[in-house]
Formats: C-alpha cells, sequence, structure tokens
C-alpha cells in the first residue's frame, strides 16, 4: 500500500532523504524512527504530496505521489507533526469543515462524521470549543480530520509528541484498531519505545538514510544473532549444565545456584525446541526466559548518534 523507491530529496547540501526504499502492506502498522533531523518528516510529506522528490518516487495504494497526486490524496489521510486548528469552531464544526472539504455530501458526510467521532471519542465532546480542548482531545481531533474521508493509508507523524501515559496508550490502541480494519499505517516518533509494541515492523533512519528494516526480533538478529537465555531448574542445575553442553547452538553456559544463563543461535521455535528437550530429559524447568534486545537497544546499536 506504501512504497518508497529509492527515494531522494535534497535542501541545498542537506540530504534530507537520501536514497530511502520500503514498502508496507495493507493492514500493517509501520514505523519510522530515528532522531531529530533524520528525514522523517520530509519523507512523510512527500507521501502526502506536499513535498516533491528530488529523485525517486512514493507510491501509495500503487499511484505515484508525483504523478497522480489527486488520488493519492483520496486514499491517504496525513497528521503532521504540527497541527492548526480553529480556536472558534467546536469539534463537529472542525471535522465537518474537513468532510466538506474532501466533497462528502448529504448522508455519506453525516455518516462519516457520526464514525469519526465515535472512533475518536469525541461524539461526546461535539459541541465543546476547540480552544478547550486539552493536548491530547486536539490530537485525536487531528487524527479524526486525517480518517474523515476513510482513506486506506495514514500518516501520522509523531503523533504521540506531548502525550500524557494515557493518552499514549488509547493513541496505541486507536493505530492497532485502525490496522484491524485492513487499514495500513506509517507512524514516527523517535521515542523509541513508544513503537516497539504497537508496530509490525520497524525501520530505521539517520542522515536521510534507512540503516535497518524489519520486525523488531529480525532488526535484533541482524544486530546480534545470538540471545541471552535464563533458565531456572528446581534442582539439577549442574546436570543441565552438561546437558546443554552437548547442544551445538548453546555456548558460554554459566551457572549461579539453580540458574544457568547461556548464549543461543536460533529462533523462537529452536528454543521451544530446546526447553521441550529440557521436560522430556527429566528436568523440572521452573523459568525459562529469553533476553530480546529492546527496540531502545537496537536503535542504539543501529545508529551512531550522527547528525548534519
Ligand atoms: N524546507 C526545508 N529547507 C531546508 N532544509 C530542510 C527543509 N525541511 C527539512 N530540512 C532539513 O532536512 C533534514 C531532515 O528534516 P526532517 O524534518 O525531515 O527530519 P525529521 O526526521 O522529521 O526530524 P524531527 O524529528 O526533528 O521532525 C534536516 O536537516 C532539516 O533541517
Amino acid at each position: 500500500m506504501i512504497e518508497l523507491r529509492r527515494l531522494h530529496r535534497f535542501f541545498g547540501v542537506t540530504r534530507a532523504v537520501n536514497d530511502i526504499s520500503f514498502e508496507v502492506a495493507r493492514g500493517e502498522v509501520f514505523g519510522y524512527i530515528g532522531p531529530n533531523g533524520a528525514g522523517k518528516t520530509t519523507s512523510m510529506r512527500i507521501l502526502a504530496t506536499l513535498e516533491l522528490p528530488t529523485y525517486g518516487d512514493a507510491m501509495v495504494d500503487g499511484f505515484s505521489c508525483i504523478n497522480d497526486p489527486d488520488r493519492v490524496r483520496r486514499r491517504l489521510g496525513f497528521m503532521p507533526d504540527y497541527f492548526g486548528t480553529y480556536s472558534d469552531v467546536n469539534c463537529y464544526e472542525y471535522l465537518d469543515f474537513f468532510a466538506r472539504s474532501y466533497g462528502l455530501i448529504g448522508r455519506e458526510r453525516h455518516r462519516a462524521l457520526q464514525r469519526t467521532m465515535a472512533f475518536t471519542g469525541l461524539d461526546i465532546l461535539a459541541e465543546k470549543p476547540i480552544r478547550g480542548l486539552s493536548k491530547g482531545m486536539k490530537q485525536r481531533l487531528c487524527l479524526g480530520r486525517a480518517m474523515i474521508h476513510d482513506p486506506a493509508v495514514l500518516i501520522l507523524d509523531e503523533p504521540a509528541n506531548g502525550l500524557d501515559p494515557r493518552a499514549r496508550i488509547e493513541l496505541r490502541e486507536m493505530i492497532r484498531q485502525l490496522a484491524a480494519d485492513g487499514k495500513t499505517v506509517l507512524v514516527s516518533s523517535h521515542i523509541l519505545t513508544e513503537l516497539a509494541e504497537m508496530c509490525d515492523r520497524v525501520g530505521i533512519v539517520e542522515r536521510g538514510q534507512l540503516l535497518a528494516v524489519g520486525s523488531v526480533e529480525e532488526i535484533q538478529k541482524q544486530q546480534q544473532p545470538h540471545r541471552e537465555v535464563r533458565i531456572r531448574v528446581l534442582e539439577g542445575s549442574a546436570l543441565v549444565a552438561n546437558f546443554l553442553g552437548t547442544k551445538p547452538d548453546v555456548s558460554a553456559i554459566r551457572t549461579v545456584g539453580e540458574e544457568i544463563r547461556f548464549s543461543h543461535i536460533g529462533d523462537r521455535a529452536s528454543e521451544a525446541q530446546l526447553l521441550k528437550e529440557l521436560v522430556l530429559a527429566g528436568f523440572q524447568v521452573a523459568e525459562f526466559v529469553s533476553e530480546v534486545k529492546s527496540l531502545e537497544d537496537v536503535f542504539l546499536a543501529v545508529t551512531k548518534g550522527a547528525v548534519q
């Protein structure tokens, strides 16, 4: 549904986007992560047809942002990182204005407004003037504005910026719900942990370049192919250590009391197989924990902290 094809955008000597390519499938939530100035906003603005690339192209549902901007706009909702809200209108009037701008009329517009206000939880605040809304509610309103024409693709530029923990969780749930409804979502952030739970895949960008792409687990595997595993048995840890020593994908075995730690090369399935073998060998395994690097760790391993 989204495709960046060798996308470039230069501003003078600044290579804001420098040869970025990736694809996002229907119903997927893709996290676009990078430090300030990495090029996230610029590539999202190109997808939203607000900016033209220097080279390359960006596609939405198969339509080019350069050659077919009107078709792209029909299929895409964009929530910018800074958005203007008209403070003297109420929530209903604000969304109604955008519904009319998208050419929705009559019953269709009414249904779009009902659907959007119910989804964003703004139905109870329909009459409230925008100047009286909290930051979290304004963010919901802006999400509502981006989805009023029921687009297949949503581009959300740092939507969680400045939200309190509860509002962040609510936003995450709304994004997951959109994906469950078949929408494709590209969401950016420089707050890494915030994206880990809501994204199917992430792309890490820095200085206009895509440094890594895939699920957090895949990127973690590329960075460090083995995982640290910690197991606890009720008794016989020395025997377990001997048993593990016979396995070719296990190394660096350490025993502390009834706890055994080791490095394991393999995926989740081979870990589960190892656990099964331990249990079948008669060991009473009380705990089996595999430590996956957090998104934060992956990000630090991939990026260099460079700015331009
Ligand atoms: N219109 C412009 N003119 C000149 N330089 C620009 C322009 N827009 C962006 N840049 C530069 O391009 C680079 C990438 O900026 P961009 O806003 O895309 O990054 P970002 O990853 O979205 O960062 P942030 O998290 O701060 O929003 C930066 O160095 C920025 O200064």
